[in-house]
């Protein structure tokens, strides 16, 4: 069964509280946070005490995404708000390794981030170390955007690669995910789903955590 993970960017801010308490009593398992700095990305999310409140409201699973500068700077920061998992971005890392190294130190599960034009094969050195590759499947920095169909390749290879090493490292895909394409994801080999409007502009936002996590990857993929 897939790991489901709504994106709260997508959720009604007038209403958090409510949002995330809906979370809660759904079938999902994570909640996803992004973080933006205006500089990595062309947008500004939230910052660390946000992200504190939000990880006291939620009973699931924190997986904080930084799309930030030089993350190093706020590791600390975001894993004592709660994070459960942090990742960065492997294009705002000089020192990748000891970037995953603070992040374990600091108590969080570790996740690397890679942008739709970053080569999945630049993670194999790292493979082992970290619990989570996150494949973005969309330029990063706004939600809404359509799934860049490249990503599935790129699934199927870091799959292969995790596989061939009998890693337990989890892939996650953010961007672009929903009803539509999930199944295909996950035939790839997509372990982790984030879903921002796809779920919070839903209808019926339960109902569609519901069917996403009813998923297996063993379907015929049909629009
Ligand atoms: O990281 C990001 C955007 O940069 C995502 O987490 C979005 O929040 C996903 O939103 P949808 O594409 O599902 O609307």
């Amino acid at each position: 069964m897939p790991v489901i993970a709504p994106s709260i960017l997508a959720a009604d801010f007038g209403k958090l509280k409510e949002e995330i308490e809906m979370i809660n009593e759904s079938e999902a398992d994570w909640l996803h946070v992004d973080v933006m700095d205006g500089v990595f990305v062309p947008n500004i999310s939230f910052g660390q005490p946000v992200v504190s409140r939000i990880a006291e409201l939620s009973k699931k699973f924190v997986d904080v995404h930084l799309m930030i500068t030089d993350p190093d700077r706020y590791i600390k920061d975001f894993a004592k708000a709660g994070a459960n998992n942090i990742s960065v971005h492997i294009e705002a890392c000089d020192h990748l390794h000891r970037t995953i190294q603070l992040i374990k130190e600091n108590g969080a599960e570790a996740g690397v981030a890679l942008n739709p034009h970053t080569n999945v094969d630049l993670l194999h050195d790292v493979l082992a170390d970290i619990d989570l590759v996150l494949i973005m499947s969309v330029n990063p920095g706004f939600g809404g955007q359509k799934f860049i169909d490249n990503t599935l390749n790129k699934i199927r290879k870091i799959k292969q690669e995790i596989t061939a090493r009998n890693l337990n490292t989890k892939i996650e895909i953010d961007g672009g995910v929903g009803l539509l394409n999930a199944e295909k994801i996950l035939q790839a080999g997509a372990d982790v789903l984030v879903a921002g409007s796809s779920v919070f502009k839903s209808e019926n936002p339960t109902e569609t955590i519901k069917k996403l996590k009813s998923l297996t990857g063993q379907n015929t993929f049909k629009a």
